[in-house]
This record gives structure tokens, C-alpha cells and sequence, in this order.
């Protein structure tokens, strides 16, 4: 078979109800230009693992499975949350696509709905988050800060069977799942930097597949492209990890890429942050520059303490 011979594109997703909204969103854009498309469902190790994620064992865990797939070319195309996929590349694969990205922020919900600066002294927040957890501290030290697991709709029954006093999750994946009226409060950039990519959809294909190459690159947002490399470089530059408490956004304003990050150290006292703005095709050189700043401030001893 030829590169360019039509073929059936075989989507592999997690069953998560937002990850299945995120293939099928992926399976219409297809559909739509003439393709074949079929969806391939797996569970993930992070799927199945319930315990609080920690450690170099989380790497990936919702990732790795779909790209084994891919890879073995049992499916074609692999459909992330980006900000699940770890940032070193993968032999073999290649991220062809960053479709146009959801609301980046976070947002809290709480019971009664409290703002965050509403909250009593020792309410109970839930966040699997150590990105999320430090930024917290640092604004409200007051508060208990407590390990949660499991999808969107998992956590917020947690939240309202009273176990917390109010979660933190991503406003993309409540917009998507129609779930937006739930959100008490839109945490903005200043108060909270999102994880690199969050928000996007991150597309893999084998790098030697022609054929969904040209399919799939169709479905790439130039703008999300520039932001998440900018996030996503920040972030391997840091050597960061998805445990690092590295907060960052990236965004195209008048043609231009601004780009904010933070490092806050677990307790939230120490908060180390920079700015800076550049073309967009040059996402990488002021990513690796920003990261270098926050090294010089002591970005390097923060992340280390967290992998003690
Ligand atoms: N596995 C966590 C995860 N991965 C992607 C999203 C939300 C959607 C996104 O940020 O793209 C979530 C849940 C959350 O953080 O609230």
C-alpha cells in the first residue's frame, strides 16, 4: 500500500467521557473531508490505578498505552489531552497536530458556591495537582490541600457527597463535557498558570505514515501550535515532568507569543515567575530563554525537592 492510498483512519482514545468527546471531535473533523474513520477504545494504566499519582511511575500513564497501540499499528492516530503527554518525544511517533485549544484556565468548584478567596480557614480542596497544590498554598497557606483521583464526573461527586469543600479542575474538560454551569470561579492567569498544553488535543501518528500525515495536519491550529510549543519546550527545558510544579501559558496577542511561567515550591513560598514575548515561530528560543531565567532565580532546587 502506497502512503497515499485511502484507507480506513483508526482512532485510538481512552473511554473517559471527555477523552471519547475529544476522539469523536477529532472522527467528525475527518468524516467531514471524505475519510474513513473508526475509533478504537483501550484503557490505560492511569485508568485502572486509582492511588494518588506520584512518582517517575506516572509518566505517561495515560498516554503510553494509546501510543503502544499506534505504534504497533493496531490503530492509526492517537488522540491525547496534551497536557497528559509526557514532553520528551516518543521514537517512531509524531505529534502532527494541535487543533484550536478550549479555555486554558482553571477554575474552582466549591460547595455553596464559595469564591476561592471565600473559602473558610481549613476547607478542604481536592487537587491531584502539585502544580495546582503549590499555587494554592501560596495563596490561601490556610487551607487544607487534599490528594483526589479518578475523571471530571468521578471528582465532582466526590465534591458534592461532602468528602471536599471544593476541587480544582480544568474549565476545557467542563466545557466540553457541557458542564461549564458547574464552575464557581475562573482562576485567572495571575492567580493560577494552567499545565503546559491543557486545554489542547495532541494528535500522534507514526512518522512514516504519509497517508494520515497529510489527513491529520489538516486538523492543526497554528496559533494553539505556537502556544503549546512554547509551553511544552518551557517545560523539557526545566525538566519538569508532569509532577513539576510548573505553572505555564502561552497565547498569541496581536500576532505576537506571550508566554508566562511560573515554578512554585510545594508549600507555596517560594513562588519564582517570568514573562516574555516574541514572534511565534520563534517559540522554542524565548521558551528555553524564560526557562533559563527561572534557573537562574533557583527554578532547579524547587523542582528537585519535589522528587524527593
Ligand atoms: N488527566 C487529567 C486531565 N487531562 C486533561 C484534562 C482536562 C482537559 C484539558 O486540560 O485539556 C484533565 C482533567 C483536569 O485537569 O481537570
Amino acid at each position: 500500500m502506497t502512503s497515499e492510498t485511502p484507507r480506513t483512519i483508526r482512532l485510538a482514545t481512552r473511554q473517559s467521557p471527555l477523552a471519547l468527546w475529544q476522539a469523536n471531535w477529532v472522527s467528525d473533523r475527518l468524516t467531514e473531508a471524505g475519510h474513513q474513520v473508526e475509533l478504537i477504545l483501550l484503557t490505560t494504566r492511569g485508568d485502572v490505578d486509582q492511588r494518588p499519582i506520584d512518582g517517575a511511575s506516572a509518566v505517561g500513564m495515560f498516554t503510553k498505552g494509546i501510543q503502544r497501540s499506534v505504534l504497533a499499528e493496531e490503530s492509526d492516530v492517537a488522540i491525547h489531552s496534551l497536557k497528559d503527554l509526557p514532553t520528551a518525544p516518543t521514537p517512531g511517533l509524531t505529534l502532527i497536530a494541535t487543533p484550536p485549544r478550549a479555555p486554558v484556565r482553571d477554575c474552582l468548584i466549591s460547595r455553596g458556591d464559595k469564591k476561592l478567596d471565600e473559602l473558610a480557614a481549613g476547607a478542604i480542596v481536592g487537587t491531584g495537582s502539585r502544580r495546582r497544590e503549590a499555587q494554592l498554598r501560596h495563596l490561601r497557606p490556610d487551607l487544607e490541600v487534599r490528594s483526589i483521583r479518578g475523571n471530571v464526573e468521578t471528582r465532582l461527586e466526590k465534591l458534592d457527597s461532602g468528602e471536599y469543600d471544593a476541587i480544582i479542575l480544568a474549565e476545557a474538560g467542563l466545557q466540553r463535557l457541557e458542564m461549564h454551569t458547574r464552575i464557581t470561579e475562573s482562576l485567572s492567569p495571575e492567580k493560577m498558570l494552567p499545565a503546559p498544553g491543557q486545554g489542547s488535543l495532541g494528535i500522534e501518528i507514526r512518522t512514516d505514515d504519509g497517508f494520515c500525515c497529510t489527513a491529520l495536519a489538516a486538523l492543526n491550529d497554528p496559533d494553539t501550535h505556537a502556544s503549546v510549543t512554547a509551553e511544552r519546550t518551557l517545560m523539557l527545558t526545566l525538566e519538569g515532568g508532569c509532577l513539576a510544579p510548573i505553572g505555564t501559558y502561552g497565547r498569541i496577542v496581536s500576532g505576537q507569543l506571550h508566554l508566562d511561567a511560573v515554578v512554585v515550591s510545594r508549600d507555596g513560598k517560594q513562588r519564582l515567575y517570568t514573562h516574555g514575548v516574541a514572534p511565534p515561530e520563534e517559540a522554542m528560543t524565548l521558551a528555553r530563554q524564560l526557562a533559563e531565567e527561572l534557573l537562574q532565580q533557583g527554578a532547579a532546587e524547587i523542582i528537585q525537592e519535589q522528587r524527593d
